[in-house]
């Protein structure tokens, strides 16, 4: 492994509503030990030495960012959320241009709403892909037996996952081939979930490096309440 941790910056999409979430404001302003989620989610980021700036997407008339501590942060910048989140990251990297950023840069995107990311893992994702020509992202291997089923729920067939893995966040990508594969694969219209999934688009096959299975994402209420329980634990 590579030890030397490049400078990078980091993209936070936040400017989705929480819909599978339901809860009385967008879940990334949600707390969890005293903290909001988002907080959480920028703190990694934030405490790391490597770090030459970050963009927050957020959605245009977000009423919750102005309360938080770290909206005077100077390191942070503003961009507008879009209405997917592959334009809520786009918005991110045009920012980051106009910021002065390369190229030939790093960017790491990560969710707003994964706030257990650890430093651990974020300086292993960054060791491992310091010197690839490609990029990669954080993933867990698929651990329960997984099923392919029909429209009514009943099983087809039972899934080989010897080669399925969960996408996680934080994604690294150099900052011209994530903007150009972003960019192309929305105006063609794809299918794109995750930065991966727009580099894989433009043909290039982005690295998966194992991360701990605790890194979730908040997207249902279950998921906070699991989340509550391991920060209460720990105080
Ligand atoms: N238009 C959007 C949609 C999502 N996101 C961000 O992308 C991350 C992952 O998305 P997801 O979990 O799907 O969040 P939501 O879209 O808020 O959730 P839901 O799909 O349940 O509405 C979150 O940090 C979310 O704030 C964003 O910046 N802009
Ligand atoms: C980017 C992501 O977190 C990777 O797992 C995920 O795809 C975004 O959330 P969604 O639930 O797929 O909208």
């Amino acid at each position: 492994m590579n030890h030397r941790l490049p400078a990078f910056w980091a993209v936070i999409p936040a400017a989705g509503i929480g819909a599978r979430m339901a809860a009385d404001r967008p879940k990334q302003y949600l707390q969890l030990g005293g903290r909001t989620i988002l907080e959480h989610s920028l703190g990694c980021f934030l405490d790391h030495p490597s770090l030459k700036g970050l963009v927050v997407s957020l959605a245009v008339d977000d009423p919750y960012w102005p309360h938080l501590a770290c909206a005077a942060d100077p390191r942070i910048q503003r961009a507008d959320g879009g209405s997917e989140r592959s334009g809520s990251v786009l918005n991110a990297l045009l920012q980051l241009n106009a910021l002065g950023a390369s190229d030939d840069d790093w960017v790491l995107v990560h969710d707003a709403a994964r706030p257990n990311l650890s430093r651990d893992d974020l300086d292993k994702l960054l060791a491992e892909l310091a010197d690839d020509p490609v990029g990669g992202l954080l993933a867990v291997p698929a651990r329960d037996t997984l099923k392919r089923v029909d429209k009514h729920g009943r099983v087809i067939e039972t899934v080989d996952r010897s080669l399925i893995w969960q996408a996680y966040t934080p994604q690294m990508f150099r900052l011209g081939a994530l903007h150009r594969a972003l960019a192309d694969s929305l105006v063609a219209d794809a299918v794109i979930t995750d930065e991966a999934s727009a580099v894989e688009w433009s043909g290039q096959a982005p690295r998966l490096i194992e991360g701990r299975s605790d890194n979730i994402k908040v997207t249902r209420p279950e998921d906070l309440e699991w989340l509550r329980l391991r920060w209460a634990n720990r105080l």
